[in-house]
C-alpha cells in the first residue's frame, strides 16, 4: 500500500474541527451558488481569496480571525448552514474519518436565532447520519468575545438541546481569538454545562499566557485544544508543564493550524513531539481544514514524516484517539474498527 493510501484508509477520529473553518473551496462555491440561486446577498466576492491562510502569510493571529467572517456570511440562513454541514461531513468521511466531533458557535443572524442555529445543526447531522458510515457528534462552541450573559445563554441552550438530543450533542467548548476575553469569566457557563453531563474542551495556551493556562488546568476539562504554550520551551512554566504531566489531560493538536498562525515557527519544532515523548495523550486534528487547506489524513502524514513515526506507531496514535471521544457509547465500535485495521495490516 502506498503512503497516501495508508493515511487515507487509516480509520481516523477527528476531535477538533470548527464547522465554519472547515469549509472547503468547493463547499464555499456551492454556498455562493446557493446564494445566487436564492437571490440572497453574497458579500464574499471581494475577499473570497482571502479565506485561506498559509505558512508564509503575514497576518497576525488576531487578523487571522477576520477570515471566519467570510464563511459566516455564507452560512447565515438555515438552508445554507444545512448545505455547509452536509458537504463538510461528506468530506470528512471521504478523507477516511470514522468519527467526527464537529464544533460550531451558535450565532444570531438576520435569518435565524441561536436556537434555530443549534436546531439546524442537529437536524443536518441526524439527516447525514442516515447515509454516512462516519459517526458525527456536535460540540457547541462559546466564543471568547462573547459577553458573560451570551455565554450563559449558549450554555443554557446547549443543556436544553443536549437533553433533547443526547445522541447528537456531547460537549461544550471555549474558542475564538485567544487575546480576547478571560477564561475565568466563562467558568460559570462552562460549569453549568458540565454539571448537566456535557463534556468540556478548552482552547488552551494557543498564545503565551501561563496564568490562564494554570486556571484552565485547575478546571480539569475533559480535553484541551492546542496546548502550545504549556511546556517551558514553548512559553509555559515548570508549573504548567508539571500540572499537565500529572493530570494527563488529552490534547487535540493541530500542526498546520499552529504553523500557519505562527503559534509554532515550523513543523519540526511543534510541541507534538514533547507531548508524545512525555506520554501526554495526544490527538491529531485539523482545526480548520478549509482555512488551512488541509485534511486529517494530511495532518497524520505531516506528523508521521516530521517525527519519523513508524506505521505501527501511527496506527496506535489513531487507536488511542478513540479513548478520548466524548460519545461514550461509540468508543468500543471505534476501538474495534482500529484494531481490525491494525490486525489486517499486521501493525
Ligand atoms: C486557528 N485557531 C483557532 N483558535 C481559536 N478559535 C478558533 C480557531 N479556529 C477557529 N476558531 C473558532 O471557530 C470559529 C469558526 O467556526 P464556527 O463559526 O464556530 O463554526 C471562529 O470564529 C473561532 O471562534
Ligand atoms: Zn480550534
Amino acid at each position: 500500500m502506498d503512503s497516501d493510501t495508508f493515511f487515507l484508509e487509516l480509520p481516523k477520529v477527528e476531535l477538533h474541527a470548527h464547522l465554519n473553518g472547515s469549509l472547503s473551496q468547493a463547499t464555499m462555491l456551492q454556498l455562493k451558488r446557493f446564494h445566487a440561486d436564492s437571490g440572497l446577498e453574497d458579500k464574499t466576492n471581494a475577499f473570497f481569496d482571502e479565506f485561506q491562510i498559509g505558512a508564509g502569510d503575514t497576518r497576525n493571529l488576531t487578523d487571522c480571525f477576520q477570515v471566519f467572517n467570510i464563511a459566516h456570511s455564507l452560512t447565515s440562513t438555515p438552508e445554507a448552514l444545512t448545505i455547509a454541514t452536509r458537504l463538510t461531513l461528506q468530506e470528512f468521511q471521504d478523507d477516511g474519518c470514522c468519527y467526527l466531533e464537529l464544533r460550531s458557535t451558535p450565532k444570531e443572524t438576520p435569518h435565524m436565532t441561536k436556537v434555530q442555529y443549534i436546531e439546524t445543526l442537529v437536524k443536518a447531522i441526524q439527516k447525514s447520519s442516515l447515509h454516512l458510515t462516519m459517526i458525527t457528534r456536535l460540540i457547541v462552541s462559546i466564543n471568547r468575545k462573547s459577553s458573560i450573559t451570551e455565554a450563559e445563554e449558549i450554555a443554557k441552550l446547549t443543556v436544553e438541546y443536549y437533553k433533547k438530543h443526547p445522541d447528537v450533542i456531547v460537549g461544550i467548548e471555549l474558542s475564538g481569538d485567544p487575546m480576547a476575553g478571560t477564561f475565568q469569566s466563562f467558568v460559570p457557563a462552562l460549569t453549568q454545562a458540565r454539571n448537566a453531563g456535557l463534556k468540556v474542551t478548552l482552547h488552551c495556551g494557543e498564545v503565551c499566557n501561563p496564568v490562564e493556562v494554570m486556571e484552565m488546568l485547575k478546571f480539569k476539562p475533559d480535553r484541551l485544544g492546542h496546548g502550545t504554550c504549556i511546556h517551558p520551551k514553548y512559553g509555559g512554566t515548570e508549573e504548567t508543564w508539571e500540572t499537565l504531566c500529572k493530570l494527563k489531560i488529552p490534547v487535540e493538536v493541530c500542526l498546520t493550524s499552529n504553523v500557519n498562525t505562527k503559534s509554532t515557527p515550523d513543523y519540526e519544532s511543534h510541541h507534538f513531539k514533547v507531548f508524545y515523548d512525555a506520554e501526554i495523550p495526544t490527538i491529531i486534528c485539523t482545526d480548520d481544514k478549509g482555512v488551512f487547506s488541509t485534511s486529517l489524513s494530511q495532518e497524520y502524514q505531516i506528523c508521521v514524516k516530521t517525527f519519523s513515526l513508524t506505521s505501527s506507531q501511527t496506527a496506535r496514535l489513531a487507536l488511542n484517539a478513540c479513548q478520548y471521544v466524548f460519545a461514550d457509547n461509540v468508543r468500543k465500535t471505534l476501538n474495534d474498527k482500529l484494531l481490525n485495521f491494525i490486525g489486517k495490516h499486521s501493525l
